[in-house]
């Protein structure tokens, strides 16, 4: 081992704390990405908050990257190698990581138990054991806030021998808001008539706002600063009485039914409107057009009706609309009160879903005239728990700059919470394993009741047996009957819900599925959400020997829920509000599995320190919102598509293993594209940058970590080679030539883009260095001087004279 300087890496302050003496570059220096090892850096960063609500549980947890697999064996070595005892802190770099997102419901708090001790979040993540095995909980604490941190603290105490830190909830959503504001770039969207507008928000010019949380129920609190804030109203009109009183009256079983029943209702039949009292005519005088509400379920006093002859689709809808447009109408009014025009909603209750921002909208804007404006929250549910988060005192987020955090989408991270099913947890030798996964969405989306997922062998290969499962039981067919009495240790098995159950025998590190099948099942598949979601699943148990077994349970266990509708609902003008217009359309799961991704903690980031102004700064040139741009790039990267899997698959050794997940990605990647051609906002604001991001983040969720690997070897060969020759034309050049040589080089060689045909085209008909050469020589540039003076002057904050 030998030591690295000395210096201490500037930090601000508050960013991860990073304790650099007596740091170490651990084994090999000739190693690419040696490890570097902090034995004082004492991890202090938290792992995990809670906001425990009268609904839903909310979990923020923190885990660091590992981009690859580290062998549990190499971690002892390490560990052996510095001495460090089973009771000392984990003792190698956090130097980034990932926020996960997750929900359970608050009835079912012995899930979110399972998950957290699964895994161990309480000690600190999934390799905890391996650190802290022997080492009791003792005075380990979780930051908690919500009624539920009281309620259940002695649960916690109870099952996961941790203590609840209460942390005061209208702090912690403040804190959670204004973190989000500042810290998440396109955190905040308006959301009228169907029509979402990303909204950037100037940290410096963020308060005061109005914050209205609608949970169970709603409070409503005026922002003036961090931790500036007071709680002016609430009402206990909210989510709650949505989900208990629709329950009530339509019977339905989950929250995401009533919304899904909302999308295919009439509120008409039971809403009376102004027209049903002024036969038919607006009340113009007042502005009041024929079909606005009058009174929400107004009409049920004159029909002479019983509950059962409304259709719970219309009971659901009017019911949705009457709460939204309230808490809409009772948050302008508080806004009015202390002349704020910005009102952010976060809160379970909204769920992404059209129908209730645009009414909330509506209402809002309907009673401002238009000078007040609704905007939302992608982690609208979160905000609480991401508070609890911030409340730790080493958190190192409080100023972390908008770049820093990073929103990604993998497909095999779970995002949201849930069931937990199947046996006790085993270890990554065990030759089986049981995956679960509710099968309600997939029969909502109407796929085939039959043959859903075959039994295979994976040492053979063969097919051992194939499960089947209707809307409410589930039935086994069977080649081979050895090893099914896994089946009584899952629980729900046999109960209304059906399941999908996965045996896998064998080892995990073989491959999933024949392509046949793959191939098969995902043509069943009716919607891009589906496919999406059964790659999530093929990937993760078809990659096991890369993703851990924890994972993959996790995974498995995780509760899909209830789709809700994307199309936009259609509203009229003046206080009228008609049937939404998407009923029975497009439907898409859970909007918090597929619309929050995963922040990833990027603090080695630094804004390039000459840019004239950083806030400003928007690298995404390239703006997705427009349709034809959108077109155009989905064209470019489809058909760029076979040729880069091609290139993953031989900067992998082009293995029949890597061919098989080159395959999978391109069916990911164009899953991702195909949903975002269908809904360009679907994972926020969508940029080009974003889209090649989302490319790469794919590639590396296949384990291809670097498609272009052989060609850079290749052309690095290449361009060392002639290398001195270069550098000796450039130095032969006087001062100014030089200067303008260089800069010519860097963006010549930046002008290669594996993604453009024109670029590809070129390669092909010689190296790289040759069209650098090519570029200097003949290309006529537009960075001639006068035009790079310009631009470098108008980008940077640097006068030109002054470096030449
Ligand atoms: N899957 C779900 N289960 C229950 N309620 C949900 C769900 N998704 C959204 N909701 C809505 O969100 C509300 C809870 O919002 P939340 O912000 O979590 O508040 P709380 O802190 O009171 O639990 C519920 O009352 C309901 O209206
Ligand atoms: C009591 C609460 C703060 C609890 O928060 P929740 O679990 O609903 O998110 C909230 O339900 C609320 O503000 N209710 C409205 C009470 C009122 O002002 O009438």
């Amino acid at each position: 081992m030998a030591p690295i300087g000395g210096n201490p890496i500037h930090r601000s302050s508050s960013r991860p704390q990073l304790d650099v003496s007596g740091a170490a570059i651990q084994g090999n220096f000739e190693e690419r990405d040696p490890t570097i090892l902090l034995p004082n850096q004492s991890d202090d960063i938290s792992h995990l908050a809670l906001d425990i609500g009268g609904s839903l549980i909310k979990l923020v947890y923190f885990s660091r990257h590992e981009d690859r697999p580290v062998n549990d064996r190499i971690k002892k070595t390490i560990k052996e190698r510095l001495g460090i005892s089973n009771g000392n802190r984990r003792s190698y770099p956090v130097l980034g990581g990932r926020l996960h997102f997750v929900k359970f419901e608050t009835n079912k708090i012995n899930q979110c138990l399972d998950f957290i001790s699964s895994k161990q979040l309480h000690c600190g993540g999934m390799d905890a054991h391996l650190w802290h095995s022997g080492v009791s909980n003792e005075n380990a604490v979780i930051k908690a806030t919500g009624g539920g941190a009281y309620k259940y603290a002695d649960l916690f105490k109870e099952r996961l021998g941790v203590s609840i830190e209460k942390e005061d909830e209208m702090n912690c959503l403040v804190a959670g808001a204004n973190f989000l504001l500042k810290a998440i770039r396109h955190e905040a969207f308006t959301h009228m008539e169907g029509h979402k507008a990303f909204v950037q928000i100037d940290q410096n010019d963020l308060f005061p706002y109005l914050l209205v949380n609608v949970g169970s129920g709603v409070s409503i609190i005026k922002v003036d600063g961090d931790g500036k804030f007071e709680r002016v109203s609430g009402t206990n009109v909210g989510g709650g009485t949505y989900w208990g009183l629709g329950k009530l009256l339509t019977k339905c079983n989950s929250f995401d039914e009533l919304l899904e029943l909302s999308q295919r209702g009439d509120n008409r039949t039971i809403d009376m409107l102004v027209g049903d009292i002024y036969g038919g005519m607006d009340y113009s005088k007042i502005g009041l057009s024929a079909s606005t509400i009058a009174s929400s379920f107004g009409k049920a006093i004159s029909d002479n009706k019983d509950l059962e002859d409304y259709r719970p689709e219309d009971i659901s809808l009017s019911l949705l609309r009457m709460i939204s447009y309230n808490i809409g109408q009772i948050s302008y009014l508080n806004a009015l009160r202390f002349g704020l025009k910005r009102i952010f909603f976060g809160g379970f209750f909204i769920r992404g879903h059209a129908y209730t921002m645009d009414t909330i909208s509506f209402a809002v804007q309907f009673w401002s005239k238009g000078t007040s404006q609704a905007m939302f929250l992608r982690h609208e549910g979160f905000l609480g728990a991401l508070g609890a988060f911030m409340s730790y005192e080493k958190h190192g987020l409080d100023d972390l700059m908008v770049h820093q955090l990073v929103e990604r989408f993998p497909m095999g991270a779970p995002y949201i919470g849930g069931n937990v099913h199947g046996p006790p947890l085993g270890d990554l030798n065990e030759k089986a394993s049981v995956c679960c996964m509710k099968s309600d969405l997939l029969i909502r989306n109407g796929l085939p009741a039959s043959a859903m997922f075959f039994v295979i062998d994976l040492s053979s290969l063969s097919v051992t047996g194939c499960l089947v499962f209707l809307d409410v039981s589930l039935w086994l067919v069977t080649w081979k009957t050895t090893n099914f009495s896994l089946f009584r240790n899952l629980d729900g098995f046999g109960s209304k819900h059906a399941y999908g159950i996965f045996f896998l025998f064998s080892s995990f590190s073989t491959v999933f599925l024949q392509q046949y099948y793959f191939l098969f099942f995902l043509e069943q598949m009716k919607t891009w959400d589906l496919k999406l979601m059964f790659m999530v699943y093929c990937t993760c148990v078809g990659f096991g020997g890369y993703i851990s077994w924890m994972e993959k349970f996790i995974l498995k266990g995780t509760e899909i829920t209830a789709p809700v509708p994307m199309a936009p609902p259609g509203t009229t003008g003046l206080g009228g509000f008609e049937v939404p217009s998407s009923r029975g359309g497009i439907l898409r799961p859970d909007a918090s599995k597929l619309n929050v991704g995963v922040l990833h903690l990027v603090p080695t980031l630094e804004v390039f320190p000459l840019l004239a102004d950083p806030k400003m700064y928007e690298p995404n040139t390239i703006d997705l919102s427009n349709p034809g741009e959108l077109e155009y790039w989905f064209t470019v990267l489809s058909g760029h598509l076979p040729d880069l899997v091609d290139k993953a698959v031989a900067s992998e050794g082009g293995t029949d293993d890597a061919k098989r997940r080159g395959d999978a990605f391109a069916r990911a990647f164009s899953a991702h594209l195909a949903r975002l051609m269908e809904e360009p906002a679907a994972y926020g604001k969508l940029g080009l940058a974003n889209l090649l991001e989302l490319r790469e983040e794919c590639l590396r969720e296949f384990h291809f970590f670097d498609a272009y690997r052989s060609i850079k070897q290749r052309e690095n060969e290449a361009s060392l080679a002639v290398l001195p020759d270069l550098l000796m034309e450039i130095d032969s050049m006087d001062e100014e030539t030089r200067l303008l040589k260089l800069v010519e080089g860097v963006l010549a060689a930046n002008i290669f883009d594996w993604g453009s045909r024109a670029c590809v085209d070129l390669y092909h008909k010689g190296t790289i260095i040759e069209i650098y050469r090519m570029s200097r020589n003949k290309m006529q540039r537009p960075w001639q001087a006068s035009i790079m003076k310009t631009f470098l002057q108008k980008l940077l904050k640097i006068d030109i004279e002054d470096i030449q």
